[in-house]
């Protein structure tokens, strides 16, 4: 801004002598000053406090307040500290001038004025209070944003060793202001010891020629608080010479605490405060610098808890996350102060253990982490046993970086798990290319179910009360292009582990159903479908709703499908598992327990679930010809299922040696080689039209109750036919309409139906003719006067008609008629086609044939 555009300055004129006033005022308005005058030091006071002049001229010696008094209560007004106040003076009146000076005057002038050269001496005043007034606005502006940035500054004159510190510098010290030097080594006594060569070497670097130094330190507050600086100082140079080091010293102990704070987060898992991956990699690094330098051996084991999964969805979160915190407390305790725990997420856990003298010690500590688990783990009311499976990698051997020593830990890993729980596997290069062979399948899996890779075959069971198939487990197969069958092992676990278990379980359970729809319209209607449910997929999906949903869409009558469940579902989250397998028994479909006997529950814990079959498992099955425990406990597996009203099947039956045991000890059914591996469908499409069973003897002593339907309008025919029956071992259902009996042969397992030829709605021809298509492995029967024989004819020409018997029967000829069609039905559909292409079918049991 220039001069011109300042407002004109108003001066304010003291003094009683009105002459001076009017000099005064003569001389400076015409140079553009604006005056107002007062008579008096009171008039003045009144005077200042309406008109705020920018100068006050004052004349020392005025009747009532004289002007050094005035001065004073001038100075103490508002807005009057800084405003100049110039006195007027005697020439030679020293005592006068010292005296306005202390009551606070700015300037004197000596009486006689030269008026010329008042205006001069009025701007110069104006100026350079201006000019104060603005030092001190910047130095009070300044001294607030040291406070807000806390930062202090400091200088030390090297020539005279006089010092400045800044009050802020001295809030940062923690230093009370006082007189003592504020000297560079008063300013080092406020470093802790360890520091203080660091800043001595800085300093004396100024003094060096280094022209600045930045770095940061703790200062020891005298009340012993520390605090974190950033202390820059520069040297200056007069004339060549170093005269003078200033600098600043800033205090960033709130932020170096966030960073410090950040930098944990960034390093340290929040649950168990053990390293993370990112503090691990850079331990790893850091130990494989010092493994190369001692020549010294270097392991790192990666930990997985056994089971935690099942922790978690047991008792919930909070105990999951108490027990990975007792967990990491135990590892801890295993291993020396120089080790290192880490924590990579979830329940895997690495122990990175440095300066082993040998292999044999790397081997001794994981033992011992090992033991760390015997003792249960009390968590609140809980205690429960937890064991852990380790993969050890060593330096170099196994990987000469943090990633590939990980790698190699994880390969041996995943092989301890596959060992069984509760081991440790040292890292051999085989178990990499299986690691890579997994990676492999789990990207071709990704694809597989949309390009058709995927196909089920079938492993038929068979009834032990009679020898026959009664149904078969879908089992899942991939053929993978170029390489071949993958067994279901090895991708089904990755694919429950990628999500893709979802899809992949749907459409098992939709093939499946829809094959087995496809077998009940072939002629064999009352078939059962086995399909296996993993734990982990009975988790991720709604099985009920699926269930329902695949049942309508197919037209499978929920009681011919059964789902195989592992006790590993069981042990889940009870209460979850027990809803939805409720919900399943509601639908109607049958619940088996695959692999009974691997897992840890018993059959009377099984109690509270709704499960109809138990499998036993194949590893006992391979044991009960040759070995005792194996033997009896299928003995007792039997006879506790049977008392718990479940019925049993044996799987992996692959010796006749086999059958015999599980046959003489009632077990239901069995499933393994000895009958049939799994097949593709077209292959079990073969065996069931082939009416393959297992021999008489293979069975149990007594065959299936054979059950006969008669039907005729005539209770008393029925009556009769009854009577005949007795004694043959039938179970005998009656119907009195065609209909009747069509809906009792849905849901009874008939071998032979016997129909009166006449009868009103639907004619005996014409329901034979219906239960051909519907049940074409029934005997059928015509029972029959002569009179409606050519009819029957008909009926027997199409080969609706098996037999005709003629009324009134011979009761022994009848028996006889009936046993021979059990027979042949038994013998399988194959024997009952066999007659059909011309051979003679007609029996006439009145002795009529
Ligand atoms: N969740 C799903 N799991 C499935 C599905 N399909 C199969 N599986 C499970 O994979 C495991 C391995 O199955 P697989 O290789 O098919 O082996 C089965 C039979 O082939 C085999 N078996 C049958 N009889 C014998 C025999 O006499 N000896 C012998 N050594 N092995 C035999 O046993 C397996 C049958 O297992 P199980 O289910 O326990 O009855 C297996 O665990 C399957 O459950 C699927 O669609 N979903």
């Amino acid at each position: 801004m220039t001069s011109q555009a300042l407002p004109q300055p108003l001066v304010l004129v003291v003094d009683d002598d009105a002459m001076t006033r009017i000099l005064v005022t003569e001389a400076l308005e015409p140079e553009g000053f604006r005056l107002a005058e007062a008579v008096s030091g009171e008039e003045a006071i009144t005077s200042f406090q309406y008109g705020a002049p920018d100068l006050i001229l004052l004349d020392v010696t005025m009747p009532g307040m004289s002007g050094f008094e005035c001065c004073e209560q001038l100075r103490r007004l508002p807005g009057g500290a800084h405003v100049p106040i110039v006195v007027l003076t005697s020439n030679d009146d020293d005592a006068s001038i010292g005296q306005a000076l202390a009551a606070g005057a700015s300037d004197f002038i000596a009486k006689p004025m030269q008026w010329r050269l008042l205006a001069h001496r009025m701007r110069y005043l104006l100026r350079a209070s201006r000019a104060l007034a603005e030092l001190t606005r910047v130095q009070e502006s300044l001294s607030h944003a040291q406070a807000l940035a806390r930062l202090g500054n400091w200088e030390y004159r090297i020539d005279t060793g006089a010092g400045y510190w800044s009050p802020q510098l001295l809030r940062i010290l923690g230093v009370a202001p006082d007189t003592s030097p504020a000297s560079f080594d008063r300013l080092l006594a406020c470093l802790p010891e360890d520091q203080r060569p660091q800043l001595l070497d800085a300093f004396m670097g100024l003094h060096a020629g280094a022209g600045s130094y930045g770095l940061e330190h703790r200062v020891l507050q005298p009340d012993g608080e520390t605090r974190i600086v950033f202390h820059q100082a520069e040297a200056v140079y007069e004339s060549g010479r170093l005269a003078l080091i200033r600098g600043t010293v800033q205090d960033i102990t709130e932020r170096k605490q966030q960073e410090l704070r950040i930098e944990y987060l960034a390093n340290h898992d929040a649950l168990t405060g053990l390293p993370n991956r990112n503090l691990l990699h850079d331990r790893i690094s850091q130990a494989i610098a010092r493994t190369r330098r001692t020549g010294l051996h270097l392991a790192t084991l990666v930990l997985d808890l056994d089971r935690f999964k099942f922790v978690n969805d047991s008792y919930g979160h909070p105990v999951g996350d108490a027990l990975l915190q007792a967990v990491s407390s135990r590892l801890k305790m295993a291993v020396r102060e120089g080790d290192t725990v880490a924590r990579l997420g979830g329940d895997e856990f690495v122990v990175l253990l440095a300066d082993l003298v040998d292999t044999r010690t790397a081997e001794d500590v994981v033992q011992k982490v090992l033991s760390m688990f015997i003792e249960p783990f009390l968590l609140g009311e809980h205690s429960l046993h937890i064991s852990t499976s380790i993969g050890v990698s060593e330096f170099p051997a196994d990987g000469d970086t943090g990633e590939i020593l990980l790698k190699t830990a994880d390969a041996a890993l995943y092989s301890a798990k596959d060992k069984g729980r509760n081991c440790y596997q040292f890292y051999h290069p085989k178990m990499g290319v299986l690691m890579e062979e997994r990676a492999d399948i789990e990207h071709a899996l990704h694809q597989a179910l949309a390009r058709g890779e995927l196909e089920l075959h079938y492993q038929p069971k068979v009834d032990l009360n009679g020898g026959q198939i009664y149904g078969m487990e879908a089992l899942l197969r991939w053929r993978r292009p170029d390489i071949g069958q993958v067994p279901p092992d090895r991708f089904i676990p990755l694919a429950e582990e990628t999500g893709l278990i979802i899809p992949i379980g749907e459409w098992v359970l939709r093939t499946a159903c829809a094959q087995l729809h496809a077998w009940h319209g072939g002629g064999f209607p009352h078939l059962t479908m086995a399909v296996n449910v993993s734990a982990r997929q009975f988790r991720q999906m709604n099985m009920p709703d699926l269930v329902r949903a695949v049942l309508a869409d197919s037209g499978v009558p929920a009681q011919c499908l059964e789902l195989e469940l592992t006790e590993s579902l069981l042990m889940q989250n009870q209460e979850l598992v027990v809803r939805d397998l409720k919900q399943l028994k509601e639908i109607g479909v049958t619940l088996s327990l695959d692999d009974f006997g691997t897992g840890y529950s018993s059959l009377s814990y099984l109690k509270q679930f709704p499960i109809d079959v138990v499998k036993i498992d194949q590893s006992f099955i391979r044991d009960v010809t040759d070995s005792v425990d194996g033997a009896s406990l299928t003995k007792s597996i039997i006879a506790m299922a049977k008392s718990l009203n479940m019925t049993t099947i044996a799987e992996g039956v692959e010796t006749q040696g086999q059958l015999g045991f599980l046959n003489t000890h009632r077990c239901d059914a069995i499933q393994g080689y000895y009958f049939s591996r799994p097949l593709a469908g077209s292959e079990m499409g073969m065996l069931l039209q082939a009416g393959t069973q297992l021999p008489p003897d293979s069975c149990h002593a007594e065959p299936r109750q054979r059950v006969l339907l008669l039907v005729d309008d005539e209770q008393n025919v029925l009556s009769a036919l009854q009577r005949a029956l007795r004694g043959e071992g039938y179970r005998i259902l009656c119907a009195g309409t065609g209909q009747e009996a069509l809906e009792l042969l849905a849901i009874h397992p008939v071998g032979v139906i016997v129909s009166d030829a006449r009868m009103p709605e639907m004619a005996g021809t014409e329901l034979l003719r219906r239960v051909k298509g519907l049940h074409p492995e029934i005997v059928r029967i015509m029972l029959s006067g002569y009179t409606e024989l050519s009819s029957v004819t008909e009926a027997i020409n199409e080969g609706a008609v098996y037999k005709f018997i003629t009324k009134p029967w011979d009761d022994s000829l009848l028996r006889e008629h009936i046993r021979e069609s059990f027979r042949l039905h038994e013998a399988g559909p194959q024997r009952l086609d066999a007659g059909h292409d011309g051979a003679p079918r007609v029996a006439m049991a009145d002795g009529a044939a």
